[in-house]
């Protein structure tokens, strides 16, 4: 609902944010208003703070700080403005070399004190409370250093509860998408009635008394519901329920992904390379950087995140890290069993290209989606000068840095190809 007291065009915003929705921005800051009046003028009680990160202050610290961002080691990244400006890569130990040509934002190790308590942290939750995986998956789950990897895309998560919310969802995702679609125990066949039931442990079925109880035993029944069932729980109690819905958004269009990447491999069929776009804009890591504010602890409002520019940068950004998982996981897949689709793989079939040009072809659109990304980013920086507009921005453009520093230093799951 429109806040009474507002209505369009009006707004209190410099003229230069008239063009972003100046009326929903100028609702969602009258809503915030209401909020804080509501608790009595007070601000959100703080996060439990376990751990802090260097970066980490309370919320009360204000709108300077929010304005200037997150500051110290691994956070540059975030900086839009500052984006052209070279970074040299980091000296620490890290493992893998960046694709050549590549366009990225090197960023330092993430905070090994975070990483190895995420770790311990994420290995206890999956044995102990879902029952993730078999003693022979160990090395498969510890290869896939999901703690450094959240570690690196959160650097302003104010504690590591709040690195948690991402840690459990990203190993959710991805029991979803090995068990369910690809190398352990996936299939193309029947996979839509397994992810709709599946989804129900995210958007939980709402039926009768008779029915109920064996839909809340289903979720209890494979290591893929148990680990999508708890992992949202733990969400939800952090998150607003418009960032829940959110999520759950981002997830069904993650879902309808992967039935349409499993429709093509049933039927042996390469996409056009534009259809194979598409499909990877819902197989995507999307839901991944969307929840950049749950898990920095503030919230971008429903009608901000809705705003055509918002989801246009949000689309951008998610698809430049689906493609940088398509170059490095290139050699991976083309070792498994069958054709994997990747980018390369399509192009060289849809365009005719040997492997090598299809490759680099694939870097160049990486390239061009990055570049999109930033410069879409940047203009809404400049036209929406609303603190979450801005911190969300900087955590998405964070998020990119990392996931690529992930892939890059993974050398237990990915190797580049020999192209140059
Ligand atoms: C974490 C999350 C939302 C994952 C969604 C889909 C997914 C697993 C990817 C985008 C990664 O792609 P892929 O399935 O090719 O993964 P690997 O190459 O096997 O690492
Ligand atoms: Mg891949």
């Amino acid at each position: 609902m429109p806040h009474p007291e507002l209505s369009p065009p009006q707004s209190s915003l410099p003229a230069a944010a008239s063009h972003f929705g100046a009326y929903v921005l100028a609702n969602a800051a009258a809503r915030a208003s209401d909020l804080r009046a509501a608790a009595g003028g007070r601000p959100p009680p703080a996060p439990s703070a376990d751990v802090p990160g260097p970066e980490a202050r309370p919320p009360t610290a204000g709108l300077e700080r929010i304005l200037r961002g997150p500051s110290g080691l691994g956070t540059s990244g975030l900086y839009l403005a500052r984006r052209e400006e070279p970074e040299p890569e980091p000296e620490a130990e890290a493992e893998g070399i960046p694709i050549p040509g590549l366009y990225h934002h090197p960023v330092p190790e993430p905070d090994p004190l975070r990483v190895e308590e995420v770790s311990r942290r994420i290995k206890a939750w999956a044995l102990d409370e879902v029952d993730l995986y078999p003693d022979d998956w160990e090395d498969q789950f510890d290869g896939f250093s999901v703690g450094r990897y959240m570690v690196a895309c959160h650097p302003d998560a104010p504690t590591v509860d709040h690195l948690m919310l991402a840690t459990r969802l990203m190993v959710a995702e991805n029991a979803v998408d090995d068990c369910y679609c690809e190398d352990h125990g996936g299939s193309p066949v029947g996979l839509g009635g397994r992810l709709l039931l599946a989804h129900t442990a995210l958007d939980a079925l709402h039926t009768t008394e008779e029915y109920q109880p064996l839909w809340a035993l289903s979720l209890q029944s494979d290591a893929p519901r148990r680990a999508y069932r708890s992992a949202m729980e733990y969400f939800t109690r952090e998150a607003s329920p418009s960032q829940a819905d959110r999520l759950r958004h981002d997830m069904a269009r993650l879902h309808m992904g992967y039935l349409a990447e499993g429709a093509w491999a049933q039927l042996d069929h390469v996409p056009e390379v534009w259809e194979y776009l598409a499909m990877r804009q819902f197989n995507n890591f999307r839901p991944c950087p969307t929840i950049t504010d749950t898990v920095g602890g503030y919230e971008l409002p429903a009608d901000l995140h809705a705003q055509p520019a918002m989801q246009r940068v949000i689309a951008l950004a998610s698809n430049a890290t689906t493609i940088v998982n398509d170059l490095y996981s290139y050699t991976k897949e083309l070792a498994g069993p069958g054709r994997h689709l990747n980018l390369p793989v399509v192009l060289a079939e849809r365009e005719d290209l040997s492997e090598r040009d299809a490759y680099l072809k694939a870097v160049e659109v990486h390239n061009d989606l990055m570049h999109g990304f930033e410069a879409e980013a940047a203009a809404l920086a400049a036209a929406c000068p609303v603190p979450s507009v801005q911190r969300f921005l900087r955590g998405v453009a964070v998020w990119v840095d990392g996931n690529h520093h992930w892939h890059r230093t993974n050398t237990y799951r990915y190797s580049l190809p020999d192209f140059w």
